[in-house]
């Protein structure tokens, strides 16, 4: 499975109503600024999957005021339909989404599609909708710490079958503890939304005990857990232990449970400094521009005359590697939605996008018109296509585990299983082989995954560069691209971790976790 790394559209992304104030870990070169920040750190113990008790309380505060959008600092945008609860039709699509996320394996970003996403989403307001996000961005961030209190909070084992109940518990958690929301009012909805569900029903006591007594406990709870050592499931943060060391493990945890800034690419005519002024932006060391509050991004300059596209400032790294591209006949393998692509258009070079999902490449094309680039856009699967004519030179971004994703995508990390990292392995060390013979003698490949997994990355060029098979590693030279001090190995191939850059002010620190060699075939 793969994630979209490099977002070009707009999408539905917009700013997240009523957050509370988190803390966030620091490590790793270069700081974008000089103070060091803060995180929370609790006592307690390793990551415990998910597990059910019963528990004891009080009566739910019925009555409260369980509003919507507005009570977390969002406006309502009118009247609802009488005899519904305030709040419950965004809570209980929360419910749903986050369902089909964590027991039907669905990603996150297709249940919130605009147009094919969850019904029950599609039928909220905008204002609904930002809450929505907001509350399923801190329940998926903060999963881990949540699991681990509903099972210290639960005397015995909900039975199975009990519909929702579990989920309800998660979204409410999740409000309680890390957004703006009235505790009785996050009660409220969700005894109502238990009693609701036929299945729930029976366990409308227990969710409303479950949560009086968090609200209780809340504090003694807290300081009692370490959330970064939580916030991943346990296979994935001892693999980063064991790849990364313990320190930086935990940085990259910390940074997974910050709400990211957006990134934008500029086209590469545009002045950097002078968007930067107009958009409210910063101005990243590698040239990307960084918001911290972006509200529609529809809505931003430059954006319906196509002068700049979302892309995490990680993925705009590797197609730069590849130097200057003008007039090259340019491969991009595995290319949607598209953002290396507009990178390698905008740069000049005549670009064949090759990707084997039509729907992806709807929005590659999309995508294109909009920043008026030219590409040629072909559906086909790397494992059977074979071009017409070898590349001056090919980018290949081949599916990966997008372990390095989950700042912008919470839900990845509880989406893998530890069997997809040799399974896609495999099919990276096939898709590179075969891309590097559609190379011209003398041709560049970068390789590249938004993954942390080391198999995804350094161990294919290690495999490969053991083969002797006519083709050699071209290190990235100090200074030959501003910014990337720090984010080179020693081996001269690129490696962005999560807790790069940090900053004091969460949004504006880190960048996606990804990898990048660059190769030339010598034979
Ligand atoms: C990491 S995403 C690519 C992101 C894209 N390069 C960008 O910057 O916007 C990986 C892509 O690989 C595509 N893919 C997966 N298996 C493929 C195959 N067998 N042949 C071609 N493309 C494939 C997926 O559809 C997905 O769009």
């Amino acid at each position: 499975m793969s994630a979209g790394n490099g977002q070009t559209g707009g999408g539905d992304r917009r700013g997240q109503p009523g957050q509370k104030k988190t803390g966030r870990a620091n490590g790793g070169p270069n700081r974008l600024d000089n103070r060091k920040g803060n995180r929370p750190h609790g006592a307690g113990g390793g990551k415990r999957p998910f597990a059910q008790k019963a528990g004891t309380g009080t009566g739910a505060g019925k009555g409260a005021n369980a509003g919507s959008a507005a009570d977390a600092g969002a406006q309502r945008p009118g009247a609802r339909a009488a005899k519904v609860t305030p709040g419950l039709p965004v809570r209980r699509a929360a419910v749903a989404v986050l369902g089909k996320v964590v027991h039907n394996n669905r990603m996150l970003a297709s249940e919130l599609d605009a147009v094919n996403g969850h019904p029950l989403y599609r039928a909220l307001a905008d204002n609904d909708r930002a809450l929505l996000r907001a509350i399923l961005g801190v329940a998926l961030r903060r999963r881990g710490q949540i699991s681990d209190l509903v099972e210290k909070l639960l005397d015995r084992p909900i039975p199975e079958k009990t519909g929702r109940v579990e989920d309800i518990l998660h979204v409410a958690i999740a409000q309680i503890l890390f957004l703006d929301v009235a505790d009785h009012a996050a009660v409220s909805v969700a005894v109502d939304e238990a009693g609701g569900d036929r299945m729930a029903r029976p366990y409308k006591g227990l969710v409303n005990a479950v949560l009086r007594r968090l609200i209780r406990e809340r504090d003694t709870l807290l300081a009692d857990q370490d959330p970064v050592a939580l916030n991943a499931p346990g296979w994935l943060f001892q693999r980063w232990r064991d790849t990364y060391g313990a320190e930086t493990a935990r940085a990259i945890t910390a940074a997974h449970m910050e709400e990211p800034g957006l990134d934008l690419t500029l086209k590469p005519a545009e002045n950097a400094a002078a968007w930067a002024a107009r958009l409210g932006a910063q101005v990243l060391p590698t040239g990307s521009l960084r918001l911290v509050e972006a509200g529609r991004v529809e809505e931003l300059d430059g954006f319906s005359e196509g002068t700049w596209w979302v892309q995490d400032a990680a993925a705009a790294l590797p197609v730069r590697l590849l130097g200057d591209v003008a007039g090259l006949n340019v491969a991009d393998l595995c290319a949607a939605p598209g953002g290396k692509t507009a990178q390698l258009a905008a740069a000049g070079a005549k670009v064949t996008a090759v990707d084997i999902s039509n729907n992806r490449l709807k929005r590659v094309s999309e995508n294109m018109a909009r920043l008026s680039l030219d590409v040629e856009i072909l559906a086909a699967d790397l494992g059977k296509w074979e071009p017409a004519a070898p590349f001056d030179a090919i980018l290949l971004d081949a599916p990966c585990t997008a372990t390095g994703t989950a700042r912008r995508h919470p839900d990845m990390p509880w989406l893998k299983r530890e069997s997809d990292i040799a399974t896609l392995a495999e099919i990276q060390g096939r898709f590179l082989r075969r891309a590097l013979s559609w190379l011209k003698p003398g041709g560049v490949l970068v390789y590249c995954t938004c993954s942390l997994e080391p198999e995804e990355g350094e161990r294919q060029i290690e495999a490969l560069l053991a083969e002797g098979a006519g083709v050699e590693r071209v290190p990235i030279a100090s200074g030959e691209i501003a910014g990337l001090d720090g984010l080179v190995t020693a081996s001269g191939d690129l490696r962005t971790l999560p807790c790069h850059w940090p900053s004091d002010q969460p949004r504006m620190g880190g960048l996606d976790g990804f990898f990048a060699s660059r190769l030339k075939r010598v034979g």
